[in-house]
């Protein structure tokens, strides 16, 4: 198994084959989100800086994920993708990356055992720095400001000097995705991701009252694992695991400048991460995103939103995945619970009797984000987990496969999201509100979803 610590047989650099010229097509089409700091001195000589920096990602690793995605799309894997919804470049510290990979882990182990089957760990991290916005202001007090669109672009702070668009904040972007990305290495190559201390972490969920509920499955994976460890089960092995970087690709000269030619095959891979999506406010078919990310090699997803047509999915599918390769297109349906009942099966139908074979995720956050009575940006838990509940029912009556789960959630103990066994009440936002963007599920929210899903996968596989 590859794993993301070893270095590729021949690694991707700034040498080899002259790029595509079709990878700058995109700057001749409409595009969407970005901010204004186009033709500055200052924004020429950061792309300049990028253009020449070292790959963060390798393509041989974006190769192997793209097997590992194909494997889902057929039903053999289950992709989990968690993280911030905007990391921050104050928050990229050990304590609080470590412990957002430490609940992915946890709630991967409990998944696994749900699935039966591997599950694809992948962080909204090391890069997830840009923001699309419904308004390019924000009033307060009656002073206007343009709106906060990502510590790449901005400061959240609101004053005029932190809300200036500055394009240095692309090069400190890169090398706070960097540092990110080490830290995530060493801790799921370096011993700390061993199966038997990320379930023992999961014993203090357990042992939370609230969470009587999930002490029998937590006591199954008890069970399997001493059953394994009598078997005699090489736990050295399993000390060591994979974990890929994803974020939305929205800044486009961000990612031209760290797309490099791969010189075993001559292709294009985009190096800011292993996996990149493009949003909903940015699907346009003639736009430029989706023309540029058809040109890299990385396995891409595209999130659907409640007004996605399947005629939208079908020409995505032609132009993102001509060649109908299973892994390289994952659809990510962020509808509502209200609306995912009736929205996806269309979807979902016409996409496999065109016989192609994409990866159908989950994202039960955007569809269901309200304002608390206090005023803050939130969501219900109940809600999220009526949407994860939908996707599944969807996928069952089709016959398909609901193949994963893309999460806004953390590692701490924020006051974010409503509900939940230990719930979130909306007093408690005022102290312990941190997002500085869309409300994540806190550690336990993010831990009872595992639960819940994995006592769903169990389900399905005839095990509950
Ligand atoms: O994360 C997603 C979007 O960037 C976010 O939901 C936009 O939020 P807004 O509607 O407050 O701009
Ligand atoms: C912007 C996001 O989502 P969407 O494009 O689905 O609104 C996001 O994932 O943070
Ligand atoms: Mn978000």
């Amino acid at each position: 198994m590859t794993e993301l610590s070893s270095a590729p047989t021949v690694p991707v650099g700034n040498a080899g084959p002259a790029l595509d010229p079709g990878l700058d097509v995109w700057r001749t089409l409409p595009i969407q989100q970005q901010p204004s700091w186009h033709g500055t001195p200052e924004h020429d000589a950061a792309v300049r800086e990028l253009s020449v920096l070292p790959p963060l990602v390798f393509a041989g690793e974006v190769d192997v994920l793209r097997g590992r995605l194909a494997a889902a799309a057929q039903g053999k894997a289950f992709l989990l993708q968690g993280g911030d919804c905007a990391e921050t470049f104050a928050d990229a510290t050990a304590d609080k990356i470590s412990a957002r990979v430490k609940t992915i882990l946890q709630m991967a182990v409990v998944l696994t055992y749900g699935a039966s089957m591997p599950v694809i760990k992948m962080g909204r991290m090391a890069g997830q720095f840009a923001k699309p916005r419904s308004s390019d202001t924000e009033t307060r007090n009656g002073v206007t400001l343009p709106a906060f669109r990502g510590d790449i672009v901005n400061g959240y702070e609101f004053t005029p000097e932190s809300r200036r668009h500055d394009p240095a904040r692309l090069v400190k972007a890169y090398n706070t995705s960097a540092s990110t990305l080490n830290l995530i290495r060493a801790f799921t190559q370096g011993g700390f991701a061993d199966l038997r201390s990320v379930h023992n972490w999961n014993r203090g969920f357990t042992e939370n009252p609230a969470h009587a509920a999930y002490e029998s499955l937590a006591g199954e994976i008890d069970r399997a694992i001493r059953f394994m460890e009598a078997c005699g089960a090489d736990f050295d092995e399993l000390k060591r695991t994979e974990f890929f970087a994803a974020h939305e690709a929205l800044l486009l000269d961000y990612e031209r400048a760290l797309t490099r030619t791969d010189s075993r095959t001559g292709l294009p891979y985009d190096t800011s991460a292993h996996f990149l999506w493009i949003g909903e406010r940015t699907r346009q078919l003639d736009g430029a995103h989706v023309d540029f990310l058809s040109r890299v090699r990385n396995p891409i997803g595209v999130k659907l939103g409640p007004n996605s047509t399947p005629e939208d999915a079908l020409a995505l599918i032609d132009k993102l995945d001509p060649n109908r390769e299973p892994g390289r297109l994952t659809f990510i349906s962020r509808m509502g619970a209200k609306n995912i009942r009736e929205k996806l099966p269309h979807l979902v139908e016409k996409v496999t009797a065109s016989g192609a074979q994409v990866l159908w995720v989950t994202d039960p956050m955007h569809g269901n984000t309200v304002t608390s009575q206090n005023g803050y940006k939130t969501r219900n838990f109940e809600d999220v987990m009526d949407e994860v509940r939908g996707f599944f029912e969807v996928h069952d009556a089709l016959g398909t496969y609901p193949g994963g789960l893309h999460v806004e959630m953390t590692g701490d103990d924020v006051a974010e999201c409503l509900g939940g066994a230990d719930p979130i009440r909306e007093e408690q936002f005022n102290d312990l509100y941190e997002s500085v963007c869309d409300p994540r599920l806190n550690h336990r929210q993010s831990l009872e979803m595992a639960f819940l899903v994995s006592g769903a996968l169990a389900k399905r596989g005839g095990r509950a």
